[in-house]
């Protein structure tokens, strides 16, 4: 029997539907108004549109009962409770994805394999994620820091728990996938979420700028890449556009995701006030200054890697990088402003 026609019932399916028709592929969904519409089902159902839109179910035989049955475990594993790293989170990452596909410079760049791994590795990027930091998890000798030696502890608990519940009954959507195939997925979501880890951010961007420099020199074609790791750098770094996205969103969307991830923050900064340990940057809710940590996140981070990415597929992201640009100053302004007032 076929799921109903968003993944899951929702008493709000109409206007599900008509969002999905007009803003699915739009950057600026409002991916909270997804959350609410589908009833806290917002990861469903946005895989399932992206699903039917890319033809998954009959470019890779999956049945559309199987998808949904493995989609909701996947979300049923994401904290409801962590304001930042929820499946909210993990749906507008996919959402974003998705759009950021659509770029014109990245026509016939990707296969049909490449383009279900991206959009599996946004889905699960973050799964089962604990609301703290990697270094917090390593200072407390967490049982994840043990498990995974210091190394991209989060990812790589992102990544197992995500293939463990592949193994579920009714829930293995690459059943029908050719063996090679299955591993080739495998692989390239790996190499993409633990790409997610921000401590790779440095080493991801200077190889896209090599890229880049080298793209132009070849006359500006994507087309010619033709080995595996010139192809995974360009989904690394998708992934990872679409990761550290929320500054370039409309202001609307941006700033309640500012307002989610201090939340995070300062509670991982209570918790290691509370356990006597150093608090980290930007997590004591004394002391932070929100808008000015926006300024420099934006400034030393996720600025220099949209310039990259939209240098990378010229023009299709000259929008996202003025937006980017604009909230920038917004959140210089507010900042500014603040400092007056305490002046005053
Ligand atoms: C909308 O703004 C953000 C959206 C997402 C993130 C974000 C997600 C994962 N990370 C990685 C950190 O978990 C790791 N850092 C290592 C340094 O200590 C703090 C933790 N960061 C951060 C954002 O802003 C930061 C908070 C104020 C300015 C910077």
């Amino acid at each position: 029997p076929l799921p109903p026609r968003l993944g899951v019932e929702t008493p709000h399916a109409e206007q599900l539907s008509e969002l999905f028709a007009q803003s699915l592929g739009i950057w600026g969904l409002d991916i909270f108004l997804v959350d609410r519409l589908s009833c806290q089902h917002p990861l469903v159902t946005v895989v399932y549109a992206i699903a039917e839109k890319r033809d998954f179910f009959n470019k890779f035989r999956i049945h559309p009962s199987t998808l949904v049955n493995y989609f909701l475990h996947v979300e049923q594993h994401y904290k409801q409770d962590n304001p930042y790293h929820n499946a909210v989170h993990a749906a507008d990452v996919t959402q974003s994805t998705h759009v950021l596909l659509n770029a014109q410079a990245l026509d016939n760049v990707f296969s049909d394999l490449e383009i279900l791994a991206s959009i599996f590795a946004c889905a699960i990027h973050d799964v089962n994620h604990p609301g703290v930091t990697n270094q917090f998890l390593i200072n407390t000798e967490n049982e994840l820091a043990i498990m995974y030696n210091d190394a991209s502890v989060l990812e790589n608990h992102h990544c197992a728990v995500a293939f463990k519940l592949l193994q579920e009954p009714n829930s293995n959507i690459l059943r029908q996938l050719e063996d090679g195939q299955r591993k080739q997925l495998r692989k390239m979501v790996i190499d993409m979420v633990l790409a997610t880890d921000m401590s790779k951010h440095m080493s991801l961007l200077a190889d896209l700028k090599t890229m880049v420099e080298t793209k132009k020199v070849a006359g500006g074609c994507l087309l010619k890449l033709d080995n595996y790791s010139e192809k995974m750098q360009i989904m690394q770094n998708m992934v990872h556009c679409a990761d550290l996205s929320n500054p370039a969103k409309p202001m609307p969307l941006s700033s309640q995701w500012v307002t989610r991830v201090m939340e995070e923050f300062f509670s991982q900064g209570d918790r290691e006030k509370a356990l006597g340990l150093p608090v980290s940057p930007m997590c004591c809710r004394e002391t932070a200054n929100v808008e000015k940590s926006q300024v420099s996140f934006i400034d030393f981070i996720v600025h220099p890697l949209w310039e990259a990415w939209t240098e990378l597929v010229h023009p299709d992201a000259e929008h996202i990088l003025n937006t980017l640009e604009g909230n920038r100053d917004h959140y210089s302004d507010l900042s500014a402003a603040k400092e007056a007032a305490a002046a005053a």
